[in-house]
């Protein structure tokens, strides 16, 4: 479970998050929406401990990520908005040195790095030095690398961003079997229709505030829609969509 009590951030004097809170549930796969600037990125970097809130607090698996970051990442694997690959380093050679920096060793790491080889399809690029991999080769590999050490928390930001079908139908499956054995998760998404497949839970923000918080056809229902889409394009922007019709009225 990861527990997001009252998280409060500002850049230069302008408020990002202003008191977020909210429970990811174990097993589950969760989806956090919001417009762009709604302020996705930098919660979710202060989930996996790459930034500081100002104030409130991020507890997973209820251990506190600023108070103990590295017991967490133990507990944690995370694709990120802007991933960085070391380009000298072949695949194998790039997720051996994440695996050993997760503590892995002897068997326990080549059986994890097989099982991440097999599972990620990565058999042509294993032995390619990661300069000048392609999107989806670039995706699948920080997804071998956030899974390398089988976290018990995933956390992804808007990981089908620039991918072929295929490559993101190979994610959407890989997130699928990884709830099914257990996993949490929670991914970043502006595409309705993969949230709406994968999501037991969707959060929906909008500057800096939770709006929503519900299994996807509740949400739906509450809002009287009858697709994910005008559900979130009421709750994300529904003031900013009511100020601009009264305007237009004016
Ligand atoms: N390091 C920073 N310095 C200044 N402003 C920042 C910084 N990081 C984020 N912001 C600002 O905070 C706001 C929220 O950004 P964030 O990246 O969290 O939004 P997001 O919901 O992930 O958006 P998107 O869907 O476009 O990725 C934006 O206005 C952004 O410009």
């Amino acid at each position: 479970m990861i527990e997001v009590r009252s998280l409060r951030k500002e850049f230069a004097g302008r408020p990002v998050l202003r008191d977020l809170s909210f429970d990811i549930p174990d097993g589950r796969i969760t989806a956090l929406l919001g417009a762009n600037g709604a302020g996705k990125t930098t919660c979710l970097r202060i989930v996996t401990g790459l930034l500081r809130a100002d104030s409130g607090q991020v507890l997973v698996g209820g251990i506190d990520v600023a108070s103990e970051p590295l017991a967490v990442r133990r507990q944690l694997g995370v694709v990120g908005d802007r991933e960085g690959l070391y380009e000298r380093l072949s695949v194998k050679e790039y997720l051996t040195l994440f695996a050993q920096m997760q503590g892995l060793r002897g068997r326990d790491l080549s059986r994890s790095l097989e099982a991440v080889r097999s599972e990620l399809e990565l058999g042509d690029l294993w032995a390619r030095r990661t300069v000048g991999f392609s999107q989806g080769e670039r995706m699948k590999v920080s997804l071998a690398r956030a899974l390398v050490h089988r976290p018990q928390h995933l956390i992804l930001d808007e990981p089908t961003r620039g991918l072929d079908v295929l490559a993101a139908r190979l994610l959407r499956r890989t997130l699928l079997r990884l709830r099914d054995a257990g996993t949490t998760i929670v991914f970043s998404s502006h595409v309705m229709s993969e949230v709406l497949e994968l999501s037991d839970r969707v959060l929906i923000m909008a500057d800096g505030r939770l709006v929503g918080d519900d299994e996807p056809r509740a949400l739906m229902a509450r809002s009287g829609c009858d697709n994910l889409e005008d559900t979130f394009v009421s709750l994300a922007y529904g003031q900013q969509t009511e100020s601009l019709e009264q305007e237009v009225l004016a």
